[in-house]
């Protein structure tokens, strides 16, 4: 299957999804002097409740922590998108060291790792039927840059020697993804895609302009996950981040001046 490897990795991809070449894939090389404020756009909303937030697994490509979403009680509204959006899972994208990992890139600018917060159109049945729509998803993504530790942080990090393997889960009840965020919630936004197989396009991208902090220890926890299981050959889980994909003519808008 798809991977991050030298044989089944991002440039790999076309060949079982051929829309990887398709006119709205994601990530993207965000300019920011080429993204115009727009007063149109409104402030994002948040309304994260700490009591949907069920297990973390690794799932062989990153690790995730779920939400139940059976009810309007995580929610994203405002920001660029019209109606409600539900909280489904958020994930993280990282390198091998420091000087990459991250999928969006600000003029070139490489992050160590980004955070995905998963979101669906709840005007869809099911997060697998929105998925399919081109308004079906957003994703807010944000930038991690090496600095202090962050506690917030470190609250998910605890849990990753549980979830060391591929298809290993523990629960993590009771967590505010909320907490992950940083002061400002300016963002920059367009349409796209998921950066890993289906590549679905159908995300409104969502990116925050201010990082967050990661101190190098917790990013060596991040590189302690394995992308496979238990018994196979070792290999850490790092560098899997698809690199930016063409703009093809698409407008990146910005929610401050
Ligand atoms: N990296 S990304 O574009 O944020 C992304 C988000 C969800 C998925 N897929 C997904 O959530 N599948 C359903 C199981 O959670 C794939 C990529
Ligand atoms: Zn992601």
């Amino acid at each position: 299957g798809w991977g991050y490897g030298p044989t089944n990795g991002p440039d790999t991809w076309g060949e079982g999804f051929p829309i990887a070449n398709g006119p709205r894939q994601s990530p993207i090389d965000v300019i920011p002097g080429q993204a115009p404020y727009d007063p149109a756009l409104k402030p994002l909303k948040l309304k994260y409740d700490p009591a949907t937030s069920q297990g973390i697994l690794n799932n062989g490509h990153s690790f995730q922590v779920d939400f139940v979403d059976d009810a309007d009680k995580s929610t994203l509204t405002g920001g660029p998108i019209s109606g409600t959006y539900r909280l489904r899972q958020f994930h993280f994208h990282w390198g091998a060291s420091d000087d990459r990992g991250s999928e969006h890139t600000v003029e070139g600018v490489k992050f160590p790792c980004e955070l995905h917060l998963v979101h669906w159109n709840t005007k869809y049945p099911s997060f697998g039927e929105a998925a399919s729509q081109p308004d079906g998803l957003a994703v807010v993504g944000v930038f991690l840059k090496i600095g202090a530790a962050n506690p917030s942080l470190q609250k998910v990090l605890d849990a990753v020697d549980s979830i060391k393997f591929k298809g290993n889960q523990a629960p993590f009840p009771g967590f505010d993804p909320k907490i992950l965020l940083p002061s400002s919630l300016d963002y920059w936004t367009y349409d796209g895609s998921l950066t890993t197989p289906p590549l679905l396009e159908s995300v409104t991208w969502i990116v925050l302009k201010q990082p967050i902090s990661v101190s190098p220890t917790q990013m060596a926890k991040f590189r302690s996950l394995m992308f496979s299981g238990e018994g196979d050959a070792t290999c850490c889980m790092q560098d899997n981040y698809r690199p930016p994909q063409p703009l093809k003519g698409r407008k990146v808008r910005a929610s401050f001046k």
